[in-house]
């Protein structure tokens, strides 16, 4: 079948098309290596998109008919366009029949229309070899499920196949969407740093003057990644000294917006950053830093976010919680320092020119760490060596890639907290952000509540979150106490409420009540119970998930939540599971007492 290759491969790199071309002509690879050399094209044409549009997941698919040859291909451009497995089943036509189909990763059904599946399953597809399951929790495994149950046979990789090379193929798969499998698993976006050093590690001269070091080829190459990031993050000093502008100059593809991280607000007022006809600028700081300065920024539309303690985790989970999947770190040493020790950077791309321009002084591309001997020194995981004209690209990662896979918390366990849950028959229900399914049962819900107060006057908190938060002050006779339960209490958001208490507890552990570990449990059921009496039709639902086990997927909550691998206590999901039994057990059970239910 001559006409697989010459049109299917005409955008896949050399070595996929030989490797499938060996394959087709020696036949020497046993079955395992046929679908691994297909998988990683899958993955290849679904990195295809990257830097085109905003990052979203990648989908490639990739139809084979029984002798091994390429019938197909597609991948998805963009959120909302034509799916991989549509265009893929329209190119093969009728060699679909009986054919396979390779995906990157498991189709995400959002809209409830299983436009993906249905493609595969009306082209006659009657094979079909899956790189990784989908890694949002809602999506996972349902479009499997409905391949399955339309008669397909469905090869997950790691699962239905192993072996070494199918755990390199699967690896593929992970890259191609390692920011989405971030978002899914951490509270941070993925982040890469990226730098240009002569070969002696400075990154700039001793005045500071940087540009350019690494060639104009490895710059365009920047533009690509920069296109390829939601955003670009720069310290203040390096706006001071480059006036960058963190455009991705690659030729009509997606523009990241611009983040500018300064505690001090100490800059310029006439700055490329701050024109923001292309893109816009984000400048994070300090609260209560220059304000005036604040001000003129808002009147060039520059947005201005302060926080309490500006610190790389606490700016990347605001962005993640603002939907930030990838962030792309262009700053200079002392913040890349701080973000490396903050563990928030999960990638390097380090540019080597040949060139030394030497200097004490000088900067380099991390300043310090606090490591004292070379055995402290970071290890690259799975680096790569690459020549971009005269320079050397250094890539790797400073932390694997998390498995998107949940790990099921033992029944048994479960059945103790809860008896309505039968060992061995239960399913699992993980809720976490409020618009994923069950999404009503996380405290972030927007349900507010109304509970008496000290004073005897029913108080309304606008989530169960700004509850919990501002109890954890409550009764300290100290004003700044006192102020911290108004400003949670006022929080525009949850997620505000939440980070307000959490650094408040922080930073000064002398303000938190000092029960506050042992009747922590109770204020959260207390307001648990408020929030599902006030809301029937939360009542409802949460007695509809009867005999599933309830976990909070929070990676990192490894006391509410479940944690990444299930390592968490899950005293969120539990408390669900209490309070669902309590419903069950007497139907007639009053309203919390100190709740107004409506
Ligand atoms: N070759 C290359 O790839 C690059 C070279 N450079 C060069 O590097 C030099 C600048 O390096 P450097 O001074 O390290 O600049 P940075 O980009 O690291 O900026 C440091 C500044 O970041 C701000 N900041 C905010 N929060 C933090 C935090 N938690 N930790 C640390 N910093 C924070 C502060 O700004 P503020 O003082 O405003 O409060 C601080 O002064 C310039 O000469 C530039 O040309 C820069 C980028 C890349
Ligand atoms: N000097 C240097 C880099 N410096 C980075 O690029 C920024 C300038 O971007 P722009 O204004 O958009 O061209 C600058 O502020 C710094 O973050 N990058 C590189 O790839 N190679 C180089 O030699």
């Amino acid at each position: 079948m001559a006409f697989s290759l010459g049109i299917s491969c005409f955008r896949s790199s050399l070595i996929t098309c030989n490797a499938i071309a060996n394959y087709n002509s020696n036949n020497i690879y046993h079955s395992h290596s046929k679908d691994t050399a297909f998988i990683r094209r899958a993955a290849e044409l679904a990195d295809m998109s990257a830097g085109l549009s905003s990052p979203h997941p990648n989908f490639g698919c990739v139809i084979t008919t029984a002798s091994g040859n390429v019938a197909g291909e597609g991948y998805l451009y963009a959120q909302g366009t034509r799916p991989a497995e549509v265009q893929a089943a329209e190119a093969a036509g009728g060699w679909s029949k009986g054919a396979t189909a390779y995906l990157n990763m498991e189709p995400g059904d959002c809209h409830g229309d299983h436009t993906a599946v249905s493609a595969l399953v009306e082209a006659g597809i009657t094979r079909v070899v899956v790189g990784i399951r989908h890694p949002l929790r809602h999506l996972q495994g349902n479009s499997i499920r409905a391949l399955r149950s339309q008669g397909l046979q469905v090869d997950v990789l790691g699962e239905d196949l192993q072996s070494k090379i199918v755990e390199e193929a699967r690896k593929s798969c992970l890259l191609v969407n390692a920011p989405l499998i971030h978002r899914a698993t951490s509270r941070v976006p993925f982040s890469t740093l990226k730098y240009a050093m002569t070969l002696d590690g400075k990154i700039a001269a001793t005045t500071g003057h940087a540009a350019w070091i690494s060639s104009r080829k490895s710059r365009e190459r920047v533009f690509e990644l920069r296109g390829r990031s939601d955003a670009v993050i720069v310290g203040g000093n390096t706006v001071r000294k480059d006036n960058p502008r963190l455009t991705a100059r690659h030729g009509g593809g997606h523009m990241p917006m611009r983040i500018v991280m300064s505690q001090t607000l100490n800059l310029p007022e006439e700055a490329n950053l701050w024109d923001i006809s292309d893109v816009p600028t984000i400048v994070v700081t300090q609260r209560g830093a220059r304000r005036s300065f604040q001000k003129l920024l808002a009147s060039k539309g520059v947005e201005v976010v302060e926080f309490d303690v500006l610190n790389p985790r606490e700016v990347m989970e605001y962005f993640h919680d603002r939907g930030y999947l990838s962030i792309l770190w262009e700053c200079g040493g002392t913040l890349a320092a701080s973000a490396i020790s903050a563990g928030v950077i999960h990638k390097v791309f380090a540019f080597v020119a040949p060139k030394i321009i030497g200097g004490k002084n000088a900067p380099s591309p991390v300043a310090e760490l606090g490591m004292v001997e070379m055995s402290q020194a970071l290890d690259l995981i799975d680096f790569h060596y690459e020549q971009v004209g005269p320079d050397m690209l250094i890539s790797g990662f400073l932390h694997p890639i998390p498995e998107p896979t949940p790990v099921i918390p033992s029944e048994e366990e479960t059945f103790a907290i809860d008896p309505t849950v039968i060992p061995y028959e239960s399913s699992i229900i993980f809720f976490y952000k409020t618009w994923d399914p069950y999404g009503a049962l996380s405290n972030f819900s927007p349900h507010p509540i109304q509970m008496l107060d000290d004073n005897g006057n029913y108080a309304t908190w606008t989530t169960v979150e700004h509850y919990y938060q501002a109890h954890k002050f409550l009764g300290v006779n100290d004003p700044v106490a006192k102020d911290c339960i108004e400003k949670i209490k006022s929080a525009k958001s949850p997620e505000e409420a939440a980070r307000m208490g959490r650094s408040m507890q922080r930073r000064h552990p002398d303000l938190v009540r000092p029960d506050w570990e042992n009747i922590k449990i109770d204020v959260m059921y207390r307001a648990l119970k408020c929030k599902f009496s006030t809301y029937p039709h939360l009542k409802s639902m949460l007695l509809s998930t009867v005999g599933s086990v309830l976990v909070e997927a929070s990676p990192h909550d490894l006391f509410w939540g479940g944690g990444r691998e299930g390592e968490g206590l899950n005293y969120l999901g539990r408390l669900l599971m209490k309070l669902r039994s309590e419903f069950l057990g007497d139907s007639s059970t009053s309203s919390e007492s100190n709740c107004l239910a409506l």
